[in-house]
């Protein structure tokens, strides 16, 4: 939609039959966004050729899992020079690489052209074109530019960034730390408890990210803390509606079929988890919801257990700083 308000022609691919001809003959999308009218100009098929052949601009929103297998698809129809963007959180899951690691490697050709699209953006507000903010980041300042250009809008407004691998890890992260805010709500938790683990949460993120190589920075950015506000408190997002329902006492296999939509932090609980023993980084949040999510831990037990670590300070960084040292 935001494209189409900025006078592309958009083609959308579906393999679902009944959603592209609801998208062509009603202009709505009602499973995904209700009550919605989308613009004339966007089209759908089921026709992965007829929907990229004449593309200047390929976005990939697949949700993680399918990431490779609707790329695979792309294949024989990619020509260099095109600009691809995705804009999906989360890791492969397995090799627990990121989205652009998948892409690069089924399109190699495709990696000074490609962009990851991510910050806080829940795609029922970008339809009533509520002001929001996001990032652009690639390896490539052209490309992140010419992405910028063809989003930008009066209601949606876009930066960019050289730190392709920070922004993917923030917008994967983020979504553990959402489920768990959704968790302590389900289970009454105040207002403090949420406030603990966003702040502390943002520190794994960062701890991870930096040793996967991204910049500390990009995580005080959109695709850093400020998804992550919107992700632990938005009554849209999935991953913090999931959280709740475990937190109630819901079965993770209940809540994952009522949902209907993909919730990305459960499987990256597992990535992460998996990632923070490879590059040997503290996550102790990603930790317990680990246990919660895939050993049936109790999730007061996770709660006790987080609160009775040992007791540490709060920053290395700065607790190890020269500059800020303890009086004598
Ligand atoms: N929703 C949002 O506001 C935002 C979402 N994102 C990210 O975008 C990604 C997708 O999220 P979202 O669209 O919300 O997820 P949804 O669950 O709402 O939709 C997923 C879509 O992907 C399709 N799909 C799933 N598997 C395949 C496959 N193997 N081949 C082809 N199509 C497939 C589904 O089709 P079918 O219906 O046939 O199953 C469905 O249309 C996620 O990584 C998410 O984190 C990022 C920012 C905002
Ligand atoms: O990433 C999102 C908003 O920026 C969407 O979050 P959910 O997947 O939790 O709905």
């Amino acid at each position: 939609s935001v494209l189409a308000d900025n006078q592309y022609a958009v083609q959308m691919w579906t393999r679902n039959e009944q959603q592209a001809n609801e998208i062509n003959c009603n202009h709505t999308n009602p499973r995904f966004l209700p009550d919605v009218v989308l613009s004339s100009a966007i089209s759908a098929t089921t026709d992965m050729e007829e929907a990229m052949q004449d593309a200047e601009l390929v976005l990939v929103a697949a949700p993680s899992h399918a990431m490779r297998e609707v790329v695979k698809q792309c294949k024989p129809y990619y020509r260099k020079g095109m600009l691809i963007v995705h804009a999906t959180k989360g890791f492969e899951p397995g090799t627990l690489k990121r989205m652009s690691e998948v892409i690069i490697e089924e399109l190699p050709d495709c990696r000074s052209e490609l962009s990851v699209l991510s910050g806080p953006s829940h795609a029922e507000e970008v339809i009533q074109k509520s002001p929001t903010t996001i990032v652009i980041a690639s390896y490539n300042k052209a490309s992140a530019e010419r992405t910028q250009d063809a989003f930008i809008t009066p209601y949606f407004r876009v930066y960019t960034n050289p730190d392709m691998t920070g922004v993917e890890v923030g917008g994967a992260l983020k979504n553990i730390i959402a489920v768990c805010t959704g968790l302590a709500n389900g289970l009454g938790l105040g207002d403090n408890a949420k406030a603990a683990l966003m702040t502390r949460g943002l520190a794994e993120m960062g701890r991870l990210g930096m040793a996967m190589g991204a910049h500390p920075l990009t995580f005080a950015g959109l695709a850093g803390v400020g998804d992550l506000i919107v992700t632990c408190t938005s009554q849209h997002s999935r991953n913090w509606r999931a959280g709740y329902m475990l937190g109630q006492g819901k079965a993770l296999q209940d809540v994952l079929s009522s949902m209907g939509m993909v919730v990305e932090g459960v499987k990256t609980t597992q990535a992460a988890y998996q990632l923070s023993r490879l590059y040997k980084v503290e996550m102790p949040i990603t930790d317990q919801l680990y246990e919660v999510l895939w050993n049936g831990k109790n999730p007061k037990t996770a709660v006790e257990d987080l609160m009775g670590r040992m007791k540490t300070h709060e920053m290395e960084e700065v607790a190890h700083n020269p500059n800020v040292t303890w009086m004598e």
